[in-house]
């Protein structure tokens, strides 16, 4: 199928930040272009009575104030705000963004999409995109959202994704000044257990125990290295320890050594290779045993060969990093030795 989005707004240069693909739509960098759509969009009874700060009517000054306020907020890593475009028209359909908490623990959802292209499956489209890609990619531990009681639509999305509810309130929207309104809280929290699988799958596994072997490398200055799990695979977003399964027949250091080859570009030698500590952990689908070896001296750069994001992380801040379940209790005892 021809995709007509890098065509969008020929000799316009996108705004920096990142664009995310789903099947029909892209999430982007919403662009001074954009104002004339977004206000045409959003300057309607039916969206700014469900969007807690959009007045009505709306000024067309106030989408070019918006537009500008969401790449101020991108430069300061205060929000990641998005224009939602059908990937193949490249037509504006609506908004969607994240608007972080001070210790960027918590992301705040808001999404609207324009009425002409309600009842197409596009918010939750955008909406799923936009979670999956925020718990790969930011260090966030929970999506949470604030959604009128009466809004069905996005209620129906919400739940649809796997938010729950976590409370009740009141809310003031800019469209009814001196009201407060009924809103459901919802919060998605990041999965640190590894996903339930097919059945069949899972009847094999259950009562499997798993061996994968990993390190702790550490480097001069006494960092840890992370590696963290690239977007579309299991626990996409949360950083681990390098390693993997043993392959049939192989020792746990000669795995070892194969996988610092294979995800890092690493040569280490097993002998530099020192037993730590271990992790055993049940997860859902299976029973993960993981010794973890100390590792101080190899050759090359780390490189993250599997599309990976790395970092050297100082012991005392292991603990900001969203780790698998089976990490965690690692952490103190890494902290203590480092
Ligand atoms: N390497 C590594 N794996 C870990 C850690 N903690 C933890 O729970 N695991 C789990 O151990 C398993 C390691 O498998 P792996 O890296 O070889 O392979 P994978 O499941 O990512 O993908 P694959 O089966 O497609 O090769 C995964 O289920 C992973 O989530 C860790 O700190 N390092």
């Amino acid at each position: 199928m021809p995709d007509l989005f890098d065509s969008l707004m020929p000799g316009v240069a996108l705004p920096p930040g990142p664009v995310l693909r789903s099947a029909r739509l892209a999430l982007r960098p919403l662009h001074g272009e954009d104002v004339a759509a977004f206000h045409r969009l959003i300057n309607d009874w039916d969206i700014c009575r469900r969007v807690p700060d959009a007045p009505f009517p709306y000024p067309e000054s106030q989408a070019q104030d918006w537009i500008d306020a969401a790449a101020a907020g991108r430069e300061a890593g205060r929000a990641e705000q998005f224009a939602i475009v059908e990937t193949l028209s490249g037509t504006l359909v609506g908004c969607a963004g994240l608007t972080f908490s001070k210790d960027r623990k918590d992301a705040e959802l808001g999404y609207w999409i324009g009425r002409q292209y309600w009842r197409q499956g596009y918010a939750l489209e955008a909406v799923r995109r936009l979670t999956e890609w925020a718990f790969a990619s930011l260090p966030i531990a929970q999506i949470t959202a604030v959604v009128a009681a009466d809004n069905e639509g996005s209620l129906a999305v919400l739940r649809h994704l796997s938010f729950t509810q976590t409370g009740k309130g009141h809310r003031v929207f800019s469209c009814r000044p001196g009201q407060k309104l009924p809103v459901r809280h919802f919060a998605l929290a990041r999965d640190v257990e590894a996903p339930v699988e097919t059945p069949a799958l899972v009847a094999v596994q259950k009562s499997a125990t798993l061996l994968v072997v990993a390190a702790a490398l550490i480097d001069q200055q006494g960092r840890v290295l992370l590696a963290r799990r690239p977007e579309g695979r299991k626990m996409a977003g949360l950083w681990e320890f390098p390693g993997g399964k043993l392959e049939p027949g192989e020792t746990p250091e000669a795995a070892l050594a194969r996988e610092l080859r294979e995800e890092l570009g690493l040569e280490a030698d097993p002998k530099d290779f020192a037993p730590f500590v271990f992790a055993s952990h049940a997860y859902d689908t299976f029973h993960l045993l993981m010794p973890v070896f100390l590792c101080r001296r190899w050759q090359g750069e780390p490189q993250g060969r599997e599309g990976q994001k790395l970092a050297w992380v100082a012991p005392g801040n292991l603990a900001e990093y969203p780790m698998p379940a089976a990490d965690r209790p690692l952490i103190p005892m890494l902290r203590d030795f480092l």
